[in-house]
């Protein structure tokens, strides 16, 4: 209070009347006798008095500060009027999110998908941390603690198939999502940028799929990565990006540690930034709905973001869990045999599900310089999708665009055939 007061004899604060501080002396009435002049206050007055160059020879600028607390004397607990006292800024934020509200019509259940994508992840980080406590980086020692991992640590065996498999989960609730909010158009204005950081996610989870797959050291994701850090190569320049990623020629404990960095550190820290904007942006510009839904009355109504939806999303997370912990249990991700960068290949190495597509197309383009056309295809084709809200004009003038309805098909359709070729192909190996 005193900087306050300080403040205050500097002609900073401006003229408007300040709510009174708690324990302030109120008005006295007229006539009544004089109440007892704060001690502290009368103290401060010498040196507010003072002006700012003056104080210990020292310039300060004068502090512009926001009124205090204008809530304090709102009904709370005391533990929440005692963050409401330092937090008081973000009460304008808190009354938005208060009001948020998610439209319910027939196509609703897909607004889960984006919570369960959540839910996943906040699995992968949370069992990814206590991996990292026996976990250990290096060539000799990687596949004997992932082994101990699974037999000796109590529990070790539960926390490692989950995080396998909610990697799995994560990846096909983000895939799922995707293409809801793409067949409801969710990425027309004014969510542009909700698509783009979305995407940039699914980029980001497909390089933790990539990252974390070698790390068991087994022989299947030794030359699964060994196949997989070889394709760049075809493109010019690419030789490079093989070599940082490898960190030389070949895949060796070195390529080990560089996609260990990159698992634990650089992709947790550039998804929970892009995660952050994708989550603010969800707030900030709320949920959308269907092109023509709101104007031909399809809409049944509204519930609150907070609580309503966010309890319903809780439910779904709910059962996830129950599925992810049932999937664990029952069908456990094998151990493997430890990877020797000098044996050979064994048969039927492909990396995981969601790279497939991608896969087949390397293998159906097996004509002179195929594979250059096929990853040029597919970046194409990658850059298009993620610039899909720009190119969309007439959903952006909340006009249906069938056209987009048709690419989006197309684009699934591509995913689920070629992804089911190569399931049908290596399962009868
Ligand atoms: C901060 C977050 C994370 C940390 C600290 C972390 C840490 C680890 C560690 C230490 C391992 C090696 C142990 C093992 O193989 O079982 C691992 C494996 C793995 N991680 Fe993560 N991880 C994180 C997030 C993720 C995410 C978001 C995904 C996927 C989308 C993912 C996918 C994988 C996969 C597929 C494996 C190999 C699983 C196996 O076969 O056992 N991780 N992770
Ligand atoms: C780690 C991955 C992701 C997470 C954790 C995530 C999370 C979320 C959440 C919680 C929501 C709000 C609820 C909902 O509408 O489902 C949302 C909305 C949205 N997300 Fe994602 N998302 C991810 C990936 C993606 C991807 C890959 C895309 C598309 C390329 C995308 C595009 C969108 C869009 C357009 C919305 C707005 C939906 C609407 O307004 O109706 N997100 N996201």
């Amino acid at each position: 209070m005193a900087e306050n007061n300080q403040n205050a004899g500097a002609g900073n604060v401006p003229p408007k009347p300040k709510p009174a501080a708690p324990g302030a002396a109120k008005p006295a009435a007229p006539g009544a006798p004089k109440p007892a002049a704060p001690v502290a206050a009368k103290q401060a007055a010498p040196a507010a008095a003072k002006p700012a160059a003056a104080q210990g020879g020292v310039y300060k600028p004068p502090v512009e500060r926001p009124d205090p607390n204008p809530f304090k004397d709102a009904k709370v607990s005391p533990v929440a009027a005692w963050f409401q006292e330092r937090f008081y800024v973000l009460e304008p934020v808190i009354a938005y999110l208060k009001k948020k509200e998610v439209p319910k019509h027939r196509l609703s259940f897909w607004y889960y998908f984006g919570g369960l994508t959540l839910f996943f992840f906040m699995i992968q980080v949370l069992t990814g941390l206590l991996l990292l406590q026996y976990y250990k980086p290096t060539g000799s020692e990687a596949f004997s603690s992932f082994v101990f991992i699974q037999k000796e640590v109590p529990f070790g065996w539960l926390i490692r198939q989950i995080h396998a498999w909610s990697a799995n989960l994560m990846v096909g609730m983000a895939f799922i999502h995707m293409f809801s909010t793409f067949f409801m158009k969710s990425y027309r204005k004014p969510r542009e940028l909700m698509w783009v950081s979305g995407f940039v996610l699914l980029v980001l989870s497909l390089g933790f799929g990539f990252t974390g797959y070698l790390l068991p050291w087994n022989e299947l994701a030794f030359f699964a990565t060994q196949v997989g850090t070889e394709v760049p190569k075809v493109m010019p320049g690419g030789a490079i990006l093989v070599d940082i990623l490898r960190g030389g020629e070949e895949v060796s404990p070195e390529t080990l540690t560089r996609m260990f960095s990159l698992h634990v550190v650089l992709l947790p820290g550039l998804l929970l930034l892009v995660l952050t904007a994708h989550l603010m942006l969800v707030q900030v510009l709320g949920t959308s709905a269907p092109i023509g839904y709101k104007e031909s009355g399809m809409i049944k109504g509204y519930e609150k973001f907070f609580p309503t939806f966010l309890a319903k999303d809780a439910i779904g997370w709910l059962l996830g869990f129950g599925l992810l912990v049932y999937l664990s249990a029952v069908f456990p991700w094998e151990i493997g045999v430890q990877a020797d960068p000098l044996g050979s290949a064994p048969v039927g190495i492909k990396p995981e599900w969601y790279f497939w597509a991608q896969f087949q197309l390397l293998k159906d383009f097996t004509f002179e310089g195929g594979e250059l056309v096929a990853i040029i295809l597919f970046t194409i084709g990658a850059v298009v999708w993620g610039a899909v809200p720009f190119l969309d004009r007439k959903a952006s003038k909340e006009e249906k665009s069938p056209m987009f309805t048709i690419l989006g098909l197309l684009v699934l359709a591509f995913l689920v055939i070629n992804t089911y070729r190569v399931y049908a192909e290596y399962s009868a190996l």
